[in-house]
């Protein structure tokens, strides 16, 4: 079984909710980086034993928090030695907004993972985008490039729509999936 791990920074919880969706689909380990940007102790050597790694964070002012920011710059030590190289990558955001620019957040991951010369994986879900779609479908905000979430600004993680929790639980499963191709 491919190892995937969920590497992420939550502020206030609604992005820990979805980590936890995505990783429970991809059974993989769940790594948060802290409110300082950094990892616990056995954080490097986690990401340097996976298949695959997912990255996970709020959009705040239209792009990654400075903590995650810290932990890809951080992750300049790997780039040296190619040690996450041919992983397969992933990745996802949360922001209040419906779109609320999430995208530049999701680009910074992909191009994160590319740096390192991995392998991106896509969302692989069309988007539902007709009349009769509400929130509770997947893939209702119509991703392509990873995983979008929303979470209203004026509640907890609990009042994230069904269709964004079930549709990060559907990535992770395809991370995971995906790496294990690449394994076998
Ligand atoms: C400093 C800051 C900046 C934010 N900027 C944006 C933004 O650019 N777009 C948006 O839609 N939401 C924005 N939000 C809302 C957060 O993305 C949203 O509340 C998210 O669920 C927070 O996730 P977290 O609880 O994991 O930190 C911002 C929130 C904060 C605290």
């Amino acid at each position: 079984m491919a190892q995937t791990v969920v590497v992420y920074f939550s502020g206030y919880g609604h992005t820990q909710r979805i980590a936890e969706a995505v990783a429970e689909g991809a059974q993989a380990q769940l790594l948060r980086i802290d409110s300082d940007g950094g990892l616990p102790q056995h954080g490097w050597d986690l990401l340097a034993a996976a298949d695959a790694i997912i990255f996970g964070a709020p959009t705040y002012m239209g792009s990654a928090p400075w903590q995650f920011k810290k932990f890809a710059d951080a992750s300049s030590k790997a780039w040296f030695t190619r040690a996450w190289q041919d992983k397969v990558f992933g990745g996802f955001s949360v922001s209040a907004s419906l779109n609320g620019d999430k995208q530049v957040t999701l680009i910074g991951m992909q191009t994160l993972a590319s740096q390192h010369g991995g392998i991106w994986v896509s969302l692989g879900v069309p988007p539902a985008n007709t009349l009769a779609a509400t929130r509770s479908d997947v893939n209702n905000l119509g991703g392509s490039v990873g995983l979008l979430v929303q979470a209203p600004s004026d509640a907890g993680a609990d009042a994230i729509p069904e269709g964004d929790v079930q549709t990060a639980r559907g990535y992770g499963a395809r991370v995971t999936g995906i790496a294990q191709r690449f394994k076998s």
